[in-house]
């Protein structure tokens, strides 16, 4: 377990949300973080105000191929939002409390309801390359062995000791994206189902692609979940989305091989119509009473 001073702490969050509040005029109640090759959506933000990581004080660097690596501040269908174009994952080498940190910043910075896009493998053996999964739960498996992001002393001024996982992805806003794909024609390629996290950055064996759908795992990733538990906690709710961008393989005959480059091309071919989900979404949200932004 990482200690303390790992990063996320109130003190480092608080510094780090000061600053981004004295450097933009946006106000973000509306937070969206892009998986690997689905940066596209922060280039939909108008008036664009963008800073690298590299320059925000305590944030970490993206490192992996896919992750521009800046924060990006603007307006999306007139919602004040900050879009992370590129996300950090636990086989960086960052400590868990280091690649959450910007959960905390969302909320200290106003953000009530976060968006969470992901590149995953389809465990489902109906998925098929190119599908878009609503996540309606998750298995973090990190977890099971004590790596979850909020070990180590609470802090009261986030959230309690012991959250409740139960809710953790908004129904109201799983019901809003179905709405919204089926209006804009995209039943045959959406599903919804449970996202398992593993901590990568080796993709699956045959083995454990076989016992995560046996655990009730739709699709298989390395994000996405220790973001959504610190959010929670914080008290935002939560909507996620994977994008299958390959088949796990459960065959010993099959000839297919999980790749990241496979998956940055199946998340181009397909973000558009993520950006498009997002938009319309976050669009629809003040006509639909229950859904207060
Ligand atoms: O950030 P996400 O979860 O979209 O990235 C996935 C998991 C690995 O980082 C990478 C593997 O191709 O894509
Ligand atoms: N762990 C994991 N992450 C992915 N991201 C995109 N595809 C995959 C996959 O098959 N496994």
């Amino acid at each position: 377990m990482s200690d303390i001073n790992s990063g996320g702490n109130y003190e480092e969050c608080r510094n780090t949300a000061d600053w981004l509040l004295n450097h933009t005029q946006v106000r973000p109640t509306v937070g969206i973080v892009c998986g690997s090759g689905l940066g596209g959506l922060a280039g939909m933000l108008k008036d664009p105000q963008v800073f690298k990581y590299s320059d925000i004080p305590n944030f970490p660097r993206s490192t992996v191929h896919g992750h521009a690596g800046q924060l990006v501040f603007g307006t999306l269908k007139g919602k004040p939002c900050v879009c992370m174009q590129g996300r950090f994952h636990l086989y960086e080498g960052y400590p868990i409390q280091k690649i959450t940190l910007p959960m905390r910043v969302f909320k200290l910075m106003g953000v009530e309801t976060v968006i969470l896009t992901n590149a995953a493998g389809g465990l489902n053996q109906d998925f098929k390359v190119g599908d878009i999964m609503i996540i309606k739960d998750h298995v973090n498996m990190p977890g099971f062995a004590g790596n979850n992001p909020l070990a180590g002393p609470n802090d009261d001024r986030f959230g309690v000791r012991f959250p409740c996982m139960s809710d953790a992805y908004d129904r109201e806003l799983q019901q809003l994206a179905h709405e919204v794909a089926t209006e804009l024609g995209y039943s045959d390629f959406l599903r919804e189902g449970v996202y398992c996290v593993l901590g990568g950055p080796s993709f699956e064996t045959i083995a454990e692609c076989r016992m995560l759908h046996r655990l009730g795992g739709d699709a298989v990733g390395m994000s996405t979940v220790h973001e959504v538990i610190v959010a929670r906690h914080a008290g935002m709710r939560c909507f996620a989305m994977s994008l299958i961008t390959n088949r796990s393989v459960m065959d010993y005959d099959s000839q297919e091989r999980a790749n990241h480059e496979e998956v940055l091309e199946t998340s181009g071919q397909r973000s558009k119509q993520m950006e498009k989900l997002v938009t319309t979404m976050l669009d629809r949200l003040d006509n639909n009473k229950n859904n207060s932004f």
